[in-house]
C-alpha cells in the first residue's frame, strides 16, 4: 500500500495528527491523506506496518475470506484486558470460540420477556422526558436513552437494574441551581460513570497503539472505576453461582424469563468467565444501541418529512397505542430503512482494526495492479464511517440522508451486487452478536421498540443548540469543509463507539400540544 510520507522522523507527526483528530475532529479521519492517498495507504510509524482501508474487498477478506489469518490480536487484547478480560469481544481462536457459543443461544430467538422490560424503561423515560419538557426545558436525549440501555440492560442480562433511570435526567448547563431541583440535576449512578470511564481508557490506548503504557506511568489507570463495577457486579454474580450450584438438573431449554446470567451458570461457575462475558456483552451492546437512537432522532429533526412518514407507518401498523410485538416489526420497512440509513451514515463503531498472522495480500481495486502486500503481525484498520459515505459505492447522493436508498432501485444498483458496502454489524464469522440471528437480530428489535414508542407519544423533535455546553456545537471550522461535515448540526465524537459530544439537546412536541 502507498506509504505516507509524513514530516518528522519516524511518522511521529502522523501519529500526533490522528490524536488531534479523534480529539477535535469528525469521525473521517486525515481527509488531506484520503485526498491524497486513496482508499487504502500505510501510515507506517516508527518503521512498523501500519494499514488503513476503506475498500469493501479488502474488508471482506479480513472479516470472512481470510478471517482466521485477520485477529484481534495481542496487542488490541492487552489494551483491553484489565476490563475485558477473555470475553467474546476481547479474545481469539479457541477462546473466543467457547465464548461465542456459550452465548450466542440466549439471543438466537425472540423473548418476549425482553419486550415486557424494554417497554417498562420506555415508558419510565418518556414520562420523565415528557415532565421535564412540560415544565419548559429541553432534555439531552442522548443521557435519556443511554439510561434506558443500560437499565434494561442489566436487567435483562443479570435480572438486577442499576435504576440509572431513577437518578433523574440532567438540566442543562445554563440553568442556574436554583431552578434545578437539588439532587436530581447532573447526577448519574456511580456505576454508569465508572464504567464510561473505562471505556475512555481503553479507547486512548488503543489510539496509542503499543505506546500507551507509557501513558499510565503511576499504574492502570482503569483500576479505580473497574472496582466500582466489580463492586456491583461481584455480589450478583456471587448469587448466580450459588444458584448455579445448588441446582441439580439442568433444564433442557432456557425459559423466556431467564437472563443470560441465568443462562451462563448453567454452563460453568467460574467467576472471572461469568464475569467476563456480562460485561463484553453489555460494553458491546449498551452504548451502541444508545448512540443508534440518538443519531436517529438527530436526524429525524433535520429531516422532519422522514419523521412523518415513518409516524405514518407506525400509526398504521401499530396504531397510537398498541404495543408493538416482533411480527408487526418485522412489517415495518420503513422503519428498518430508516434504521439503516442512520447505520450507514453514523456507524456507531466507525472504525475498527484486525492483525495479520501471516504475510499475505489484499486484492487490489484494479484488476491490473498487482495485490497489496501486508506483512505478518500487522495491524489493519478499516472504517466503515468512510466507506459507507464514498459516492464510488453508494453514488452521488452518498452524503445526503435517505432512507429510500434502502427500498428504491439504488438498493440492487449498489448494496445488492456488493454486501460488503455496508457493515455497521461487522461482518463473517464474528458478526455483532446482537444482530446475527437475522430477523430475530436483538439490536433491531430494542432500537425499533423504543423509537415507535416515542412517536407513539411525540409528533416532532427540534435541536435545542443554545441548551448545549460551550465547546459542543460543531467547530466553526467545520463550515469550511466539503460535504456534510460542513454542515452537520452536533458533534459526532468516538471513544470505543461514537456519540453526540456533549450530548444532544432537544425539543419534542407531544401528542395533541398545539405548536
Ligand atoms: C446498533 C447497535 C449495534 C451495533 C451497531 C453493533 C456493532 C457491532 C460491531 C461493529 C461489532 C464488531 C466488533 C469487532 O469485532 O471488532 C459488534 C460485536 C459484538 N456485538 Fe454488537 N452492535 C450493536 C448492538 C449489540 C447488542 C444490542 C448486543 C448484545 C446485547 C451486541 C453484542 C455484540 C457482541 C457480543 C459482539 C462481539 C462478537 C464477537 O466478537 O464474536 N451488539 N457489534
Amino acid at each position: 500500500m502507498p506509504v505516507i510520507r509524513g514530516e518528522r522522523f519516524g511518522n511521529v507527526d502522523l501519529v500526533l495528527k490522528l490524536q488531534e483528530r479523534f480529539r477535535t475532529g469528525y469521525p473521517d479521519g486525515i481527509t488531506d491523506v484520503v485526498a491524497a492517498y486513496g482508499n487504502c495507504y500505510n501510515f507506517r510509524v516508527l518503521f512498523d506496518d501500519l494499514l488503513f482501508t476503506c475498500e469493501p474487498n479488502h474488508i471482506k477478506a479480513i472479516l470472512s475470506t481470510d478471517f482466521d489469518n485477520f485477529v484481534k490480536g495481542d496487542r488490541f487484547r492487552a489494551t483491553m484486558l484489565n476490563v475485558l478480560g477473555t470475553g467474546v469481544f476481547n479474545s481469539d481462536g479457541e477462546m473466543w470460540k467457547f465464548h461465542r457459543s456459550m452465548t450466542r443461544p440466549f439471543f438466537s430467538h425472540d423473548r418476549i420477556s425482553h419486550f415486557d422490560i424494554f417497554d417498562r424503561y420506555a415508558e419510565d423515560v418518556i414520562n420523565q422526558m415528557k415532565s421535564r419538557l412540560r415544565a419548559g426545558y429541553p432534555v439531552d436525549f442522548q443521557d435519556a436513552i443511554s439510561r434506558f440501555t443500560l437499565d434494561s440492560a442489566t436487567e435483562f442480562l443479570f435480572g438486577s437494574c442499576v435504576n440509572n433511570l431513577s437518578a433523574g435526567l440532567p438540566y442543562p448547563h445554563n440553568v442556574t441551581p436554583a431552578e434545578a431541583p437539588p439532587g436530581s440535576a447532573k447526577i448519574s449512578s456511580d456505576f454508569a460513570r465508572a464504567f464510561s470511564q473505562v471505556q475512555i481508557i481503553v479507547s486512548q490506548r488503543v489510539r496509542r497503539s503499543w505506546l500507551w503504557p507509557l501513558f499510565e506511568p503511576f499504574g492502570d489507570k482503569t483500576e479505580g472505576p473497574m472496582k466500582v463495577v466489580n463492586a456491583y457486579i461481584g455480589p450478583i454474580l456471587k448469587d448466580a453461582i450459588e444458584k448455579g450450584k445448588m441446582a441439580t438438573t439442568r433444564p433442557e431449554k432456557l425459559s423466556d424469563n431467564d437472563t443470560l446470567l441465568d443462562h451462563l451458570v448453567q454452563l460453568t461457575t467460574d467467576p472471572v468467565v461469568l464475569k467476563d462475558e456480562i460485561l463484553n456483552i453489555m460494553i458491546a451492546g449498551r452504548d451502541t444501541t444508545a448512540g443508534t437512537l440518538t443519531f436517529v432522532i438527530y436526524l429525524l429533526s433535520t429531516h422532519p418529512q422522514v419523521l412523518a412518514r415513518l409516524r405514518d407507518e407506525i400509526m398504521t401498523k401499530i396504531g397510537p397505542a398498541n404495543r408493538p410485538t416482533y411480527a408487526s416489526i418485522r412489517e415495518m420497512k420503513y422503519l428498518r430503512a430508516v434504521i439503516n440509513e442512520t447505520l450507514r451514515l453514523f456507524p456507531p463503531v466507525p472504525l475498527n482494526v484486525r492483525e495479520s498472522i501471516k504475510a499475505t495480500t489484499l486484492p487490489s481495486s484494479d484488476p491490473l495492479q498487482k495485490p497489496h502486500y501486508v506483512s505478518a503481525n500487522t495491524p489493519v484498520s478499516y472504517s466503515a464511517f468512510i466507506m459507507h459515505r464514498r459516492k464510488d459505492l453508494w453514488g452521488p447522493d452518498a452524503e445526503e440522508f435517505d432512507p429510500d436508498r434502502f427500498l428504491d432501485n439504488r438498493l440492487h444498483k449498489y448494496l445488492t451486487p456488493q454486501p460488503f458496502i455496508f457493515l455497521p454489524f461487522n461482518a463473517g464469522p464474528r458478526i455483532c452478536l446482537g444482530q446475527q440471528a437475522g430477523f430475530h437480530a436483538f439490536a433491531y428489535n430494542e432500537i425499533s421498540f423504543m423509537l415507535i414508542r416515542l412517536l407513539q407519544h411525540f409528533t416532532s423533535v427540534s435541536l435545542s443548540p443554545e441548551a448545549q455546553a460551550p465547546g459542543t456545537l460543531p467547530p466553526a471550522a467545520w463550515a469550511a469543509a466539503d460535504g456534510r461535515k460542513a454542515r452537520e448540526k452536533f458533534f459526532p465524537k468516538m471513544h470505543l463507539t461514537m456519540y453526540a459530544h456533549g450530548g444532544l439537546w432537544v425539543r419534542m412536541t407531544e401528542v395533541g400540544e398545539i405548536m
